[in-house]
């Protein structure tokens, strides 16, 4: 697992382990990280000595961190160029170190750059770039490098233009080939629009873990955590005690929804699949091995409900709901079981101990919550997840997991490709069944997300991809995980 900061608890960190060091030292540290990955990427197109570098110098230290790399990249022969956006308050201990390496200042963008550090803004932005900013960093993808391709774009901490705690990019911002950020991950690196224009982060470790306190803005699973979490079956496993998760969900109207749920299902841990509801038919022809049933209330046992895709709006569907509500079992609500929640009607069946979970995507967060999630995705999952008592799901690019508690988690898998009809019931039947199988609910939904998401990227290898697609990719991309 990695974790990622808020400024403020990155700014606290550095102030307690400047007070143990000399002046200087962790910007010292900082640059130097800086400027050996710089060299690397430079190695890579053509070596450091002769290379073009163009330093975008901000008036903070994220634009010091800048001119003390280009100084240690000029002392190995680069030809550094700085373009100071504030000369009247650029960093001058850090200026005067590149004109003392042989670097320059210059006024102008240059047409050829080889490598661009982005020394902008870091963490101490605030607001969208300002306009001569902005204005820069719109050229920056015309810069050539000497073979003829696009100059590489190498973010100083965070790419300039995104908002740090929160992931949001409110205007032009740099898209960078790799961020190289020091001491601790910030929440762009992992959420919203913002992780995208960070390319690969690199982290250089500055000694700032050990000044870390109190709780990280994010987390994010790696493969390690999902595998060691997934339940297996053991020597005394049977189909019940694996876990039996129920699905209500699809109609005569929606059939589709109830097979792709099913199929989510099916590729979890849980030891059997329950289906009830009047896509019963289709259900049992394309899935053999689900046990079906007409309606939640003829249903056998089962450990966990999944309710909603394809359900509809009627008074069949709102029967389903109150049934699976009334249970004292885990529930997921997607789709139209969100759409049914809106105007408070079950208001009084929420009122549960048993877990909950909701799944909602943009439009049915913003029937449930009243708002869209905007530019803070991570803050509005909390604060509905809060409210509702439920863990949230907030479906997008980067999918967060929120608990009633503030525990944010970020999803890294996925795939663009995963945009397509059908794609969420696959989730949700695989949540499911891991909640059946017993996982706490946070780790449930955030498992889920994660080999929804590899199963999206795998099956976007073979072309278009379609939600059955996505289904049939999660047994491989569970197999590669596992074992
Ligand atoms: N913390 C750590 O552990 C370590 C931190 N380190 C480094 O320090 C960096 C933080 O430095 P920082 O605090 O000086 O702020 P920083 O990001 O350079 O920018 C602030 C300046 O930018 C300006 N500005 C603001 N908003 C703007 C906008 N929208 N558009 C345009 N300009 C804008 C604003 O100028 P003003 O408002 O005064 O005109 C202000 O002066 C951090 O990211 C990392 O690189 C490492 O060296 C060592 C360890
Ligand atoms: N641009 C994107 N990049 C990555 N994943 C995405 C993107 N857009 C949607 N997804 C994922 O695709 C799935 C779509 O689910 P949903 O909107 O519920 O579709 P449906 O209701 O048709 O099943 C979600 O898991 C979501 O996180």
């Amino acid at each position: 697992m990695r974790q990622a900061w808020r400024v403020g608890d990155v700014r606290a960190a550095e102030k307690n382990l400047m007070a143990t060091l000399p002046e200087g030292a962790l910007m010292q540290r900082a640059a130097a990280g800086l400027a050996r990955r710089c060299a690397l990427l430079l190695e890579e197109t053509g070596g450091v000595y002769g290379a073009r570098v163009l330093l975008l110098v901000g008036s903070g230290d994220n634009g010091g961190d800048t001119l003390y790399a280009g100084a240690a990249l000029a002392r190995r022969g680069a030809q550094v160029r700085a373009l100071l956006l504030s000369p009247e308050r650029v960093h001058l201990a850090g200026l005067a170190a590149l004109r003392q390496a042989g670097g320059f200042t210059t006024r102008d963008l240059p047409a050829r750059a080889d490598l661009v550090l982005d020394g902008i803004v870091g963490i101490g932005a605030s607001g969208g770039l300002r306009p001569e900013a902005a204005a820069i960093v719109r050229e920056l993808p015309a810069l050539r490098r000497r073979d003829g391709e696009r100059a590489v774009i190498v973010a100083v901490d965070v790419p300039s233009g995104v908002t740090v705690d929160t992931g949001d990019v409110p205007g032009e911002a740099v898209t960078a080939d790799v961020t190289v950020t020091f001491g601790c991950l910030k929440a762009a690196h992992v959420l919203g629009p913002a992780a995208v224009r960070c390319g690969h982060v690199d982290l250089v470790d500055i000694g700032l873990g050990p000044a870390l306190t109190g709780t990280p803005a994010v987390r994010v699973p790696d493969a390690a955590d999902i595998a060691a979490w997934w339940p297996r079956p053991g020597a005394t496993s049977d189909k019940y005690s694996r876990g039996v998760v129920g699905l209500a969900t699809g109609s005569a109207f929606y059939p589709g929804a109830a097979l792709l749920s099913t199929a989510g299902a099916l590729a979890g841990p849980s030891g059997m699949v329950r289906y009830a509801g009047s896509a019963h038919r289709e259900v049992v022809r394309a899935h053999p091995s689900v046990v079906v049933a007409d309606r939640v209330a003829d249903s056998g046992r089962v450990q966990a409900w999944v309710c909603g895709s394809g359900l509809g709006s009627g008074d069949e569907a709102r029967t389903e709901l109150r049934s699976v509500l009334a249970t004292a079992l885990p529930v997921l609500l997607d789709a139209d079981a969100i759409n049914l929640l809106v105007g408070g009607e079950h208001a009084e069946d929420l009122r549960r101990d048993a877990p909950l979970v909701l799944t909602p995507h943009d439009g049915e967060f913003k029937r449930l919550a009243g708002e869209a999630p905007g530019a803070d995705r991570a803050g509005a999952a909390a604060r509905l997840a809060a409210w509702t008592n439920a863990v949230v799901l907030l479906k997008g690019d980067r999918t967060i997991v929120a608990t009633p508690s503030g525990e944010i988690w970020a999803n890294p898998t996925g795939s663009a490709a995963l945009a397509t009809a059908g794609s969420g019931d696959v989730l949700a039947g695989l949540l499911g069944s891991l909640l059946a199988a017993g996982l706490p609910p946070v780790r449930a939904a955030v498992a889920a997300a994660y080999v929804h998401g590899l199963a999206g990227r795998r099956a976007a290898e073979n072309g278009p991809v379609t939600a059955p697609d996505v289904a049939a990719a999660l047994r491989p991309a569970l197999a590669g995980l596992l074992t």
